[in-house]
């Protein structure tokens, strides 16, 4: 049973000026989210991810289709009992949203007492979340005397304080560099694992999805464009959106421009064989393709391309440039293709 289930579900809003059409932000969405999963959603700015992440925390209503979260159906719910199902989702933003005016301790204080949790028991848990996240250090400090990173943990800390069974994190890492964003990553991974917690991960950056989700969706246009594990969305994307997001961080198949360069370099036929683990024998049969190009007098060059590691398991494109007589490299690459894909690059 899913812990998040949207079925068909809309979200339109009213015209912005009169005699204009509804705008679409959300149209016919489908998604199950397993409990214990972290479960990414990329898309690019308008796609319709922040209003995807309101209406499962409540703070906007369908305009059709259903969105159901530990159980119960939102669109069925009153506004007294909608705030119940708010306090089971924690919720961790691009900007922090952190009170200036109180101290660390007193941020993740701030939701325990608006939550009513008894005075006497603030300290322990205060101090317990301050530990998880590092910052037991730093609880009498401000926000504007940490850094970004810091920042963020304090957010985390504060989303956890009154143990939701959801993470609702929202471009958490966007406003963060590189280095911090890793150790931003690494945190909820932890909170993940060692406290259970389902995780939904907002972002337009495919590194973050492929750092820490075990299964994404692809947005566009307020769809759900494609959807599936992490390894098999990197290692054989289908849609023109989702392989440009995978081009941001894997080498696949060379560029018009990359491709003219290599061209001018190598005269002979290229193509791009594709590896994935998921392909039967596949450690074997990398030795193979090698084996099977260098028969019958082809010459091979690698070009370009790479290896990937996603989640412990591999794929690869890699672009070969083959010279010799024509006949020959026409069997050399029906040999291949038996064992990887073999794309011609044009
Ligand atoms: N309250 C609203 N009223 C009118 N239009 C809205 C409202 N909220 C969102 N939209 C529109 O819905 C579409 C989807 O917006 P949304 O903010 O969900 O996208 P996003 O993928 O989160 O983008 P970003 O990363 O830029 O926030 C956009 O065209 C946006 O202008």
């Amino acid at each position: 049973m899913p812990i998040i289930q949207l079925s068909d579900v809309s979200k339109s809003f009213p015209p912005r000026t009169r005699g204009e059409q509804p705008l679409l932000a959300l149209d016919g969405v489908s998604l199950d989210i397993e409990e214990g999963d972290i479960f990414g959603i990329i898309g690019y700015s308008g796609a319709g991810k922040s209003t995807l992440v309101r209406l499962i925390n409540a703070l906007e209503r369908t305009s059709s289709g259903s969105v159901v979260v530990a159980g119960q159906d939102l669109t069925r719910l009153r506004e007294k009992q909608l705030r119940g199902i708010r306090l089971g989702i924690g919720m961790v933003f691009q900007q922090f949203n952190l009170f200036n005016s109180r101290t660390v301790w007193g941020n993740v204080e701030y939701p325990l007492t608006v939550a009513g949790v008894p005075k006497a028991q603030h300290q322990q848990r205060i101090s317990e979340l301050l530990h998880f996240v590092g910052l037991a250090d730093k609880a009498h400090s401000y926000p504007d005397q940490l850094s970004g990173g810091q920042k963020q943990r304090v957010g985390i800390a504060r989303a956890l304080a009154t143990n939701p069974s959801i993470l609702l994190a929202d471009e958490a890492t966007s406003a963060l560099d590189p280095e911090t964003t890793r150790e931003v990553l690494e945190l909820l991974k932890r909170v993940n694992e060692e406290l259970g917690i389902t995780i939904v991960v907002i972002t337009h950056e495919m590194e973050v999805i492929r750092s820490i989700a075990h299964r994404v969706a692809v947005m566009d246009s307020g769809r759900v464009i494609e959807q599936g594990n992490v390894f098999d969305i990197f290692s054989k994307p289908q849609s023109d959106a989702t392989k440009r997001f995978v081009s941001t961080v894997v080498r696949a198949v060379p560029e018009a421009d990359e491709l003219e360069v290599l061209r001018a370099k190598h005269p002979g036929r290229i193509v791009t064989l594709s590896f994935s683990d998921a392909d039967a024998g596949a450690a074997v049969s990398q030795s193979q393709v090698f084996q099977a190009l260098s028969s019958g007098g082809v010459g091979f060059e690698l070009i370009y391309g790479g290896i990937n590691d996603i989640q412990g398991r591999t794929f690869g494109h890699l672009t070969v440039s083959l010279t010799g007589p024509d006949a020959s490299v026409e069997s050399a690459l029906s040999a291949v293709r038996d064992l990887v894909t073999v794309t011609e690059v044009r």
